[in-house]
């Protein structure tokens, strides 16, 4: 499944201050996208809302699901079945092997098993098998994103959304899982949407939008 992203009107306030404020977006389904902008000008916010992690108000549609109408459980059900996210810190259990942290999701899911197949063979495909039993805690900087990589990918969402996730990583390292993501994305036609600061991730995008105080600055 592939799933295009519709905005009209959105906004995301915090208090009577406007956090995020977006007229107008339209993203294909299974196109990769790059978020750009000086720092608190609300690209995570703005990320956040596309996950349902938080609530605005307008129009936020992926497919014909406008995430704005939903109750905050139906919010959490679309993001289980449909998103993966990474996030800057990849937040890993210390204590949890490789393997367990990359099937957290499955304890909640029905689909143990396809779940289970899937985790392996991405681990597989991003070289970290052979880490599969290492507790997460002996992972280096490289190991631990692509453990979350896997995380993410796991349950095969429809639309992959990413935090900085070069931020902590080394060039060749970060460039790797660029290629890696953007190749696992574009062949499951998934639709990809990553915050960066990173001229090398927006080179590997269709687009990259920069937003500034939270709004959309136009693409020159
Ligand atoms: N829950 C909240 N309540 C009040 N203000 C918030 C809240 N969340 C974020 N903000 C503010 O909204 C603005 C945008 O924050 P956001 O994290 O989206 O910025 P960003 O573009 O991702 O920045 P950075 O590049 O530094 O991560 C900032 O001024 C931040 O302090």
């Amino acid at each position: 499944m592939s799933l295009a992203l519709s905005i009209r009107d959105l906004r995301v306030r915090a208090g009577d201050r406007d956090l995020l404020s977006l007229n107008r977006l339209d993203l294909p389904p299974g196109s990769l996208t790059g978020i750009r902008g000086p720092s608190g000008a609300g690209k995570t916010t703005a990320l956040h809302a596309m996950a349902g992690l938080i609530a605005g108000q307008g129009r936020l549609a992926w497919g014909d699901t406008d995430l704005c109408g939903l109750s905050d459980a139906q919010r959490t059900r679309f993001r289980g079945d449909h998103i993966g996210m990474i996030f800057q810190d990849f937040i890993l259990f210390e204590e949890m092997t490789a393997r367990q942290n990359a099937m957290i999701a499955a304890m909640f899911r029905p689909d143990r098993r396809s779940l289970a197949r899937r985790t392996d063979a991405l681990m597989e495909r991003l070289g970290i098998a052979p880490l599969a039993d290492r507790r997460a805690e002996l992972l280096s900087g490289g190991e631990r994103q692509r453990v979350a990589v896997v995380r993410a990918l796991a349950h095969d969402p429809a639309i992959l959304l990413a935090d900085e996730p070069t931020a902590s990583l080394d060039r060749p390292t970060a460039d790797a899982l660029i290629a890696d993501l953007a190749a696992l994305s574009r062949d499951a036609g998934r639709s990809v949407v990553i915050v960066s600061h990173d001229e090398q991730v927006w080179a590997s995008m269709d687009r990259t939008l920069t937003i500034r105080d939270g709004r959309l600055v136009a693409d020159p």
